[in-house]
This record gives C-alpha cells, sequence and structure tokens, in this order.
C-alpha cells in the first residue's frame, strides 16, 4: 500500500464507552430464570465500533475515550485490534451494557447510564479532541450517549471546534444531543429512522418524509443525512440527491454494532454517493451476520457487496416501511 492508496487516519470520540456481553437464549422468557450461553464480552460504544471496523480495514484509528481505574479493561480489548487509545482519566467506572440476542435475531438491549464526568473531566476530553485534530485526521466521528454531567451541546462544540480546524465530522448519537449539534456542521449524521424522527418532533412515514428531513437538516447546516432503518436498508440525501439502498432479507445474528458499521462503511468508501451507501449498507448487512458487536473484516464486507441494490431517486410516495428489495 502506498501513501496515496492508504485509508485515512480516523479519530473517534466516545463520551460514554462500555464493555458489551452479549448472551444468546433460544426466546426470551420476560420475568423467567433463562440459563443463557456463555457472556461475549467485546469493547463497545459507538465510536469505539467505529474506530475497531475502520481499523480492520487499515484505517489507523485512535479511539478518545474516558476511562478510570478500570481502563485496561477496554483498553486491553482494543490493543490486539490495532485501534490506538487515548484514554481521559476519570474517576469513575467503565459500564456493562448486556444485549440478550434470541434465536431469531431479536435483540434486547440494556444499557447501563455510564460514568457521570465532572467538570474537569469534561473540560480534559475536550482538550483530548482539540489535541487530535492536528496533524488534521480524515474524519472525527463523534458518537453515541453522553453521560450524566455531560451538558447536551457537547456535540455540538466538538463539532464546531473540528469543523474550525478543517476536519469532518461524522455524528451518531440521539435525542437532545444530536438536535443540539445539527446547526454545528457536521459533513455526515446518521441517524435511525426513530432517532431522526425524535429530534424533528414528527412521524416520517414515506421516502419523501425522510428526503424532506434531509432538505430540512442540511439548510441547517449538515451536509449529508444517511439514514439507517433495520432491515429496509438505508437511505441517503445529500447536496446531490437522495439514495436508496439496502438488500434481500437476512436473519441477523445480532444487530449490535450494525449502525455503527454502516457510517463506518460510509467513511470508509471512496466514489460517488451511491458508491459510499452501497459499501455502507454492505458493511451494516456483514455486522448483523456476526455476534455481539462483533466487527465484520474486509472479506466479511466484501462477501456482503453483491446482494446490496442501489435505488437512486426512490419513489418519494413509498412508505418507508415497504422499502425493501
Ligand atoms: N434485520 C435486518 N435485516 C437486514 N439488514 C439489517 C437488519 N438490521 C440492520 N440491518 C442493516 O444494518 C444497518 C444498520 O441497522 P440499524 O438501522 O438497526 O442501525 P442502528 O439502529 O443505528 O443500530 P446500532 O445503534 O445498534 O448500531 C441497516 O441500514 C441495514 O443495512
Ligand atoms: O448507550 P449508547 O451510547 O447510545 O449506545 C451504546 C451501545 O449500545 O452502542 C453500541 C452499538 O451501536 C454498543 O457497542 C453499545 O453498547
Amino acid at each position: 500500500m502506498t501513501d496515496a492508496t492508504r485509508p485515512g487516519s480516523v479519530v473517534t470520540l466516545t463520551p460514554n464507552p462500555s464493555l458489551d456481553h452479549t448472551v444468546e437464549v433460544p426466546v426470551l422468557q420476560v420475568g423467567e430464570v433463562q440459563r443463557t450461553s456463555a457472556a461475549l464480552v467485546e469493547a463497545g460504544g459507538k465510536g469505539v465500533n467505529v474506530a475497531r471496523v475502520l481499523a480492520k480495514h487499515g484505517h489507523r484509528t485512535t479511539a478518545i475515550l474516558p476511562a478510570g481505574i478500570d481502563a485496561q479493561r477496554i483498553i486491553g480489548l482494543l490493543e490486539p485490534q490495532k485501534v490506538r487509545t487515548f484514554p481521559v482519566p476519570i474517576s469513575g467506572s467503565i459500564r456493562t451494557n448486556i444485549a440478550v440476542v434470541e434465536q431469531d435475531g431479536t435483540t434486547t438491549k440494556l444499557n447501563e447510564p455510564g460514568a457521570a464526568l465532572s467538570d474537569k473531566e469534561l473540560a480534559a476530553l475536550l482538550s483530548a479532541v482539540e489535541d487530535h485534530l492536528e496533524p488534521r485526521p480524515a474524519w472525527l466521528v463523534a458518537a453515541g450517549s453522553l453521560p450524566a454531567g455531560v451538558p447536551d451541546d457537547f456535540y455540538a462544540r466538538v463539532t464546531a471546534l473540528a469543523v474550525a480546524a478543517g476536519v469532518p465530522v461524522a455524528l451518531d448519537t440521539s435525542g437532545p444531543a444530536l438536535a443540539a449539534a445539527v446547526e454545528a456542521g457536521a459533513t455526515v449524521i446518521k441517524p435511525n429512522l426513530e432517532e431522526l424522527e425524535e429530534i424533528l418532533g414528527r412521524e416520517l412515514v414515506t421516502v419523501g418524509d425522510v428526503i424532506d428531513a434531509g432538505r430540512d437538516l442540511r439548510a441547517k447546516g449538515t451536509k449529508e443525512l444517511l439514514v439507517s432503518m433495520g432491515g429496509h436498508g438505508a437511505l441517503l440525501i445529500t447536496q446531490e440527491g437522495a439514495w436508496w439502498a439496502g438488500g434481500p432479507p437476512l436473519v441477523p445474528r445480532s444487530t449490535v454494532g450494525a449502525g455503527d458499521c454502516t457510517l463506518s462503511g460510509y467513511l470508509h468508501a471512496t466514489g460517488s454517493p451511491d458508491q459510499r451507501l452501497a459499501t455502507a449498507v454492505a458493511w451494516g448487512r456483514a455486522a448483523c451476520l456476526l455476534p455481539g458487536t462483533t466487527v465484520p473484516s474486509p472479506e466479511q464486507t466484501r462477501a456482503c457487496a453483491d446482494a446490496v441494490r442501489v435505488v437512486a431517486d426512490p419513489d418519494p410516495l413509498q412508505a418507508v416501511k415497504d422499502v425493501a428489495s
């Protein structure tokens, strides 16, 4: 690989990382005692997952994350995956998030709140981000929920810092943290459909509703909207137009992290928007076929590429829930 073909370096920010424990049961019986498979334990949190899958695809990745006395529990999982970590010392401990996956792929996720950050820790996290904007990475990816102590405008501030430094930002979060950041000038945001409905305060029933949402967000300063829609694929709205991509039905092994891999595929791909969307969807589908929060390898993402179909200018009148190939 020459410098010209080497994938760009990516810095990720995960204010609320996790250790993801995944257990499998045939069918979840709420209120009963059930014996599960042995737990699969993986480093998690949305930005961490982006760093993991991009590292697997040849990118130099640095994951900025708050980490307490038990930092080694997550760093030790990331080191063998070639993810550099930049831990910002905090007094709290890393959270454990549990995924219960049923035989048909249905996933129940139980996410802890995570360690609250003090003002000093928050300032250190922000300055860690600033320190990583020079030399300029290809992307800053800021992703996941905000723990207690972090104000809703945190991602807006991070985005503004990066934009001022000439670093493109990809944002994947939800609720007030996302709502507060849409005017900050991110290059791309990747909500799922429900997250997009939540920040807009309206239901998105048709493909046209989502396309209109993309135009509204573009008017506010977010350049590209990548909306993941689970089994219904994904929609991309940019200045150049709108595209849908998806593939034939599949039975997921675990959907945890599929959205993170979708965003990562989009950032990894070069070429036209439709090609980038196709790669995004292939990576998301590849993630679904793997257990827990396991991220796909280049062979696994390539294997999913052929099944992806892209439609330019999708029918705006079609119901989102009917979109599939
Ligand atoms: N049941 C499924 N069948 C086929 N593809 C799926 C399914 N679930 C997810 N995908 C693929 O993965 C992508 C991302 O899924 P989804 O929209 O559920 O992300 P998400 O809600 O952001 O997930 P997470 O937050 O766990 O990363 C979809 O756009 C689609 O390509
Ligand atoms: O609680 P958040 O920060 O919204 O989401 C955290 C999380 O569910 O997201 C990742 C999958 O996208 C997992 O690795 C992790 O457990």
